[in-house]
């Protein structure tokens, strides 16, 4: 039996950190996606496999776990585990976890992989219990990029898994989206798998990718945007790698170490979030060109707050200088510390002048492109 999955990466235009902290941030899902194969042995195969098999298609990378090996190592309680309950990873279980995932001797060039893979063995013993299987995952996305990379993992494996129980099989055509209740669930065990990468996730990356189009997010809360003005980002990938989980522990401890001056700086980040969304969602007669100068400098306002929190960088700082020489604004996405950067293309700007900004970007050895914005959240196939 074999179910397909998933899930969009993603854009944050405004609220990126505070959001761990209780503001609100404007989310989006893009088109790019990571998928997800989860193929189970046929039942003659079954006595002759017990082996938990996850192929990293793009990397080229395999590691594989005897069910047997699983057992022994990973602890489970039938009276408390059940697929319907999501629970996080204790402290205990993951440290069991690593001891499985240092066996596989990752590349030393891919260590950064480790989280990942621990996330997929929680998730998979947790939801689908000790069977053997093949997890075959491919991606769209640049890997710690500030795109969402290691949301759309947790959102698509988790569709695939839930899925993968669902009773009705009925093989419709092509991609189809969950329904509510599946969709609550997955994007629950999803953020306990974010609690495995990001440490002190928000939840706002795996929600968005869950349910797709544009949200705004506040403590849990989600509530849905519907857009009303076109949008249209360039997205620069700086290429300079960074660890999520370690940023937001610094913008922590900062807050730690300046608890008054951060309270202010994340209430700023809450008011921005909020303007932004009710301007997207504004259906006043204000100009589109007015709409889109007021969201240029909630995206200033906005990257200068970041830069205060810590998590900017030199090549996000170069990013943002190039496009000011051509008059385009720009803020980092994501976790920041290099990875992607947003620059709002106005519906009014010259094909040349996105053309010239481009070539002077990838001139710095920057990966420029353009993807939509708001697209399907998850979604299956069977
Ligand atoms: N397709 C994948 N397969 C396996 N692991 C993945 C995959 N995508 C992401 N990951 C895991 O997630 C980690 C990257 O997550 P991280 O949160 O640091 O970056 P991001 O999600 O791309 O950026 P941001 O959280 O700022 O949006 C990778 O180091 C890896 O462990
Ligand atoms: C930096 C952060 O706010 C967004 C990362 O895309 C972390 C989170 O909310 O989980
Ligand atoms: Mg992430």
């Amino acid at each position: 039996m074999e179910v397909k999955a998933r899930a969009p990466g993603k854009i944050i235009l405004a609220g990126e950190h505070a959001v761990v902290h209780g503001s609100t941030a404007v989310a989006a899902a893009i088109d790019l996606y990571t998928y997800v194969t989860l193929r189970f042995p046929l039942q003659a195969a079954a006595e002759n496999n017990d082996r938990l098999t996850l192929q990293l298609k793009d990397l080229s990378l395999e590691f594989s776990w005897s069910v047997s090996r699983l057992k022994e190592v990973i602890p489970f309680d039938s009276n408390t585990s059940s697929p319907s309950t999501p629970a996080s990873c204790s402290g205990e279980t993951l440290k069991s976890i690593a001891v499985l995932v240092e066996e596989q001797n990752i590349p030393e060039e891919k260590i950064w992989l480790s989280s990942g893979i621990s996330t997929f063995l929680w998730l998979y013993t947790s939801i689908r219990g000790f069977n053997p299987a093949t997890v075959i995952i491919t991606t769209e996305l640049p890997y710690g990029s500030g795109l969402g990379s290691s949301a759309a993992f947790c959102v698509a494996l988790t569709s695939a898994l839930i899925a993968s129980s669902i009773s009705d099989k009925t093989r419709g055509e092509g991609w189809c989206s969950l329904d509510e209740t599946n969709l609550e669930l997955l994007n629950k065990w999803a953020f306990e798998g974010e609690k495995i990468i990001h440490g002190k996730p928000s939840g706002i990356d795996n929600t968005v990718s869950a349910y797709g189009n544009m949200i705004k997010f506040c403590s849990g809360e989600i509530t849905r945007l519907q857009s009303n003005m076109p949008l249209r980002m360039l997205i620069t990938n700086t290429k300079v790698g960074r660890n999520t989980k370690a940023l937001v522990s610094g913008v922590s401890e900062r807050t730690l170490r300046h608890p008054d001056a951060m309270k202010s700086v994340f209430n700023a980040v809450d008011s921005i979030s909020k303007e932004l969304a009710a301007i997207i969602q504004s259906k006043d007669e204000v100009s589109v060109t007015e709409k889109e100068e007021s969201i240029k400098e909630l995206m200033e306002i906005n990257q200068g707050l970041l830069q205060s929190m810590g998590v900017s960088h030199s090549s996000i700082d170069t990013v943002i200088r190039t496009t000011l020489k051509h008059k385009l604004t720009s803020k980092l996405t994501g976790a920041g510390g290099g990875g992607c950067v947003l620059t709002l293309l106005p519906t009014v700007v010259s094909g040349t002048v996105v053309d010239k900004a481009v070539e002077e970007l990838e001139s710095y050895g920057f990966q420029c492109f353009t993807a939509s914005i708001g697209g399907n959240g998850a979604e299956i196939c069977f």
